[in-house]
């Protein structure tokens, strides 16, 4: 059974696909991109989500953000179903609930010096800011995320890349919000600046109890931060459940192929080389395997008028992570 504490955050069975080009006159084609993906993020914990690249990572982010209508399924924060947000639902969701993206320099305004991007957050929620209490509660921002308020007049091109993503992560807690979801945010970082950043994130959850929900291609990483993970394969959840539990005891091929691409601090070990993962089965089935711990196993077949028809394997070009580990900062082996 699954643990029954009310999600801050519950995604059910979200599908999503794009119109293939050309296909808007002629309805047919999609590209299906994520199907019937479940994920739950608790009150004060991490969700971590990992996956190949194109298996949907991003797009189901976005859709968790409601920066896009999935074809399918539901969102629901805090008990409500987002699709009959009321408009004033709308406005607490956006203050409740943050991004931030992999790589700050664009998206953040780069004509706005950090002081503006930092008050703009303020302002959409119709809090003025003025006067020593509006210069306070910047710094106390700067301060909360390790950056000199001095830095506050600079512009983001003036600002180095681990300060601009704190400048970014900055902005996403000026509204006290319930919930980040923080898709790669370390990946354009260099090495070290990485370890400070993963730092920051868990000491700002231990302080205010944010939840997040952290894409990463790193495992390592993933195993520092999060207390759960979903892992995508070709935009289908092939495993899921508490971090601890998938990690020691990884259920589907595709995690364990994820797992031994992962690199662990170990001298000796050969890295570089790239496993394909198998194609999913056409028919799965999601199967609870320990409480809490579930896997998609091949199912029986069945008829499905929503299959495109004649797909037999994943379309996308499936490339597992490759580790090369050359270069690691000292502090890697923290996140072991
Ligand atoms: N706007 C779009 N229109 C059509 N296809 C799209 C669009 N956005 C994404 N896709 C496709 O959807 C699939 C999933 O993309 P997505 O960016 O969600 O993957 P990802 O797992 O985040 O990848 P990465 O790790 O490389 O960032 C990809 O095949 C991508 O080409």
């Amino acid at each position: 059974m699954e643990v029954m504490q009310a999600p801050l955050l519950e995604a059910l069975k979200l599908s999503h696909a794009y119109p293939l080009p050309g296909s808007w006159l002629q309805k047919r084609g999609v590209h299906e991109v994520l199907r019937d993906v479940s994920l739950r993020v608790q009150k004060g914990r991490t969700l971590g989500i990992v996956g190949e690249s194109g298996s949907g990572k991003s797009t189901l982010c976005r859709m968790l953000l409601k920066l896009e209508q999935p074809t399918s399924g539901v969102v629901r924060f805090a008990g409500d179903d987002m699709r009959t947000f009321t408009a004033q639902q709308r406005k607490a969701f956006h203050r409740d609930v943050q991004a931030v993206f992999q790589d700050p320099l664009s998206s953040l305004n780069p004509r706005m010096r950090a002081a503006s991007i930092l008050a703009e957050p303020f302002d959409a929620s119709g809090i003025r800011l003025a006067g020593d209490a509006g210069r306070e509660r910047l710094a106390e921002l700067m301060k909360l995320v390790g950056l000199d308020t001095a830095l506050l007049s600079r512009y983001p091109r003036q600002l180095s890349g681990g300060q601009r993503q704190r400048l970014a992560i900055a902005r996403a807690l000026a509204t006290e919000p319930q919930l980040i979801v923080a898709d790669e945010p370390v990946t354009a970082l260099d090495v070290s600046v990485q370890a400070q950043i993963m730092n920051l994130l868990r000491d700002l959850q231990d302080a205010r109890g944010v939840s997040y929900v952290f894409v990463s291609h790193n495992l390592s990483m993933v195993r520092f931060l999060c207390h759960d993970i979903v892992v995508l394969q070709s935009g289908r959840v092939v495993e899921r459940g508490a971090v601890e539990q998938v990690f020691e005891d990884p259920q589907h091929e595709y995690t364990q192929l994820l797992l031994r691409a992962t690199p662990v601090p170990d001298p000796d070990a050969v890295w570089g080389h790239v496993e394909r993962p198998r194609p999913l089965p056409v028919v799965c089935e999601e199967v609870e395997v320990a409480p809490g711990h579930f896997v998609l196993r091949e199912g029986v077949a069945h008829e499905d008028a929503s299959f495109p028809a004649g797909r037999r394997e994943c379309h996308h070009e499936c490339v597992v992570l490759c580790a090369v580990v050359d270069d690691w900062p000292a502090g890697y082996r923290e996140y072991a």
